[in-house]
């Protein structure tokens, strides 16, 4: 395999010992769900669900069969619900109720019997009372990197302060165009964030908690180089080069009286400024390179011709599209009715989407100095906010494919002349892990230490954690190369793939430190999450989250990771058939014991049943 090539090839993870647990099997109930959508076992449903006339039988909503609000739904809301019903909330829960009569029934739901019941019986058994351990959260505010917003109420998801600052100083002074950090996450792909650190010191600097002995956690101490002159005139950009050797000669007392200063000007830009020159919106437009809205049709035109577009997935908030060789995914956002059931996304809600996507494209450089690196993360390609009636050739696809899946979102038609959508052109990523068909165990292994790996690199590289990572949010691809590279701290690693690529979607519940601020959002605002069915993996894993973290999302628990892992595992073992032996499934069961030891999926990754899927390039 490609996987010893390059000469002083080092198989370092074979010292990782992990003792093969106890290997009983056992039998599993449990109820499936789509993406975040629970799904009922057949008893619970009532017979008008569980009609096979019915497309969306497998989509079950807890309250109301015709309104789709259900635990997991109810994350579109969080944070936000304030703003959406309080400002413009038309409720429309009627909305799906004319739609496609006597369509032909396609059950979209992957109902696959388990392997071998008998067998999985009793390592269930085992499994149940094997709860998770009690975690042991991190200590709160310590360690992180304090977060700007200071009026953060835990209503409105946080936008960092510092992108704040930077789209309100391009309001102030475009001629000075943007080159803070965040300009250059936005501008230029992939740099690790060790090296955003020594930019940021260029220009701002920020203190973590334990430096600065400071205990409130929305406090943001913004350290600037900069002169007095421009803060006094009210142009702060973030945008002074002094070589950090010099910044590093900034003595405390001037950094003090400067603190004060951008402090002030911070809080005479919320109050005034802000108001005038700065809206979420706008904001959006900005990262995306506009000063307006763009039409369909002139995007799409960029990208294809019309008559090739081909819908291949949808979401909650979302729907895909293939347009020419990548996937679009719209959103719409800020209109004041209700999409698919839900509150649509704010422009709020969509800002710290875009910036964490777009700092994932950092990791993606690999030009052999890359400390962190990988290709996991769909490739964000571009953003766009577009704005009309949906384009005719996006219905036609949307119509193809729900003749021939049944689609749960509402007809796009509904969408008026004003509706506002953020465009996300990505990397094609392939099918999600819930329709695609797993040939064997060694694709089932490549897909863990892929994204095992992967998380391992984020981890290490952005405190990433990806929060959501259930079955609709990995996608799979086939493709010729025998491994792929990762580099974790420095090492560089081949992973084989057994000819299976994965890529990691839907950065929602993310949580990211830029190296400007830390991102992510405020689940404690939305207790449904949490009330998922008893037993169901993903609700399960939710539940977990929230232990570790002990409800404060801000936080590092590169934990979660590991949550998500002991899922994916889960996943594999009862959801996914694939041709295996019992030895390839006590070794899962094995991987999943020891994986509840982990407390990042960088200690996972060391893990024994990686070795032969892992090679550690000494260089
Ligand atoms: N880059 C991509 N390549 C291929 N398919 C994609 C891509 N992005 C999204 N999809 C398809 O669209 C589906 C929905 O995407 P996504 O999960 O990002 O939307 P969402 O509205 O955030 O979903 P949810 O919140 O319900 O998880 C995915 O499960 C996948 O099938």
């Amino acid at each position: 395999m490609g996987s010893k090539a390059g000469g002083s090839s080092l198989d370092l993870w074979s010292e990782i010992v992990g003792a093969d647990a106890p290997q009983q099997q056992h039998q599993q109930i449990e109820v499936m769900y789509r993406r975040r959508k629970p799904q009922i076992n057949q008893k619970d449903l009532n017979p008008r669900q569980s009609d096979v006339s019915r497309p969306r039988s497998n989509r079950v909503s807890l309250v109301d069969p015709n309104k789709r609000v259900s635990w997991n739904r109810s994350l579109s809301t969080r944070g936000r619900t304030s703003i959406a019903v309080g400002a413009c909330m038309v409720y429309q829960p009627e909305l799906k109720k004319e739609k496609r009569k006597g369509k032909p029934a396609i059950p979209k739901g992957k109902f696959i019997a388990a392997p071998n019941f008998e067998k999985e019986r009793a390592y269930f058994e085992e499994v149940d009372a094997f709860e998770l351990l009690e975690e042991s959260p991190s200590p709160k505010k310590v360690g992180t990197w304090t977060i700007g917003n200071e009026n953060y109420n835990g209503q409105v998801p946080h936008l960092c302060s510092r992108l704040e600052k930077w789209l309100l100083s391009r309001k102030l002074n475009l001629s000075c165009g943007p080159s803070s950090t965040l300009s250059k996450i936005l501008d230029t792909p992939a740099r690790g964030l060790e090296t955003i650190y020594d930019v940021d010191l260029c220009s701002l600097r920020l203190r973590t908690s334990e430096k600065s002995g400071e205990v409130d956690p929305h406090h943001h101490t913004i350290i600037t180089e900069s002169s007095n002159t421009l803060l006094d005139n009210g142009l702060f950009e973030g945008n002074i080069n002094l070589p950090t050797d010099k910044m590093s000669t900034q003595d405390d007392e001037d950094s003090v009286n400067l603190e004060a200063a951008v402090k002030k000007l911070s809080l005479a830009s919320t109050s005034t400024l802000a108001e005038e020159h700065f809206s979420p919106f706008s904001a959006l437009l900005e990262i995306c390179g506009q000063s307006v809205p763009s039409k369909f049709q002139d995007v799409l035109s960029k990208y294809c011709v019309p008559e090739t577009i081909v819908k291949v997935g949808e979401g909650t908030y979302g729907e895909a599209f293939k347009v020419g060789s990548y996937v679009w995914k719209i959103v719409p956002i800020d209109g004041n009715f209700r999409v698919n059931g839900e509150v649509q996304k704010r422009s709020e809600e969509l800002l710290e989407e875009t910036v964490l996507s777009k700092t994932l494209n950092y990791l993606r450089i690999n030009d052999g100095d890359a400390h962190n690196s990988c290709g996991i993360f769909i490739e964000t390609i571009e953003l766009s906010v577009c704005q009309g009636s949906y384009d005719t050739s996006l219905i036609q696809a949307w119509e193809n494919w729900d003749e021939n899946h049944g689609s749960e979102n509402d007809h796009p038609k509904v969408f008026p002349e004003k509706q506002c959508y953020m465009v996300f052109v990505l990397q094609h990523g392939g099918k999600d892990l819930e329709s695609f068909a797993l040939l064997n165990f060694d694709e089932a292994r490549s897909l863990l230490v892929q994204v095992t790996a992967g998380l391992a690199v984020a981890e290490s590289a952005y405190e990433f954690e990806h929060r959501d990572l259930h079955w609709g949010n990995i996608l799979l691809s086939r493709s010729d190369s025998e491994t792929l590279q990762f580099t974790l701290d420095g090492r560089h690693m081949l992973v084989k793939t057994y000819g299976l690529i994965i890529s990691i979607i839907d950065f929602t519940l993310s949580r990211i430190n830029t190296g400007d601020d830390v991102l992510f959002l405020d689940l404690s605002s939305d207790p449904d999450l949490f009330k998922g069915p008893k037993g169901d993996k993903q609700s399960e894993t939710y539940r977990k989250m929230k232990e570790v973290t002990e409800d404060w999302w801000e936080g590092s628990f590169p934990r979660t990771n590991v949550l998500w892992l002991i899922y994916l595992v889960d996943i594999l073992l009862t959801k996914k058939s694939f041709e295996r032996t019992s030895k390839n499934e006590r070794d899962l069961r094995s991987l999943k014991k020891r994986l509840d030891k982990y407390n990042s999926a960088k200690e996972a990754i060391s893990d024994s049943f990686f070795n032969d899927l892992l090679v550690v390039h000494v260089t």
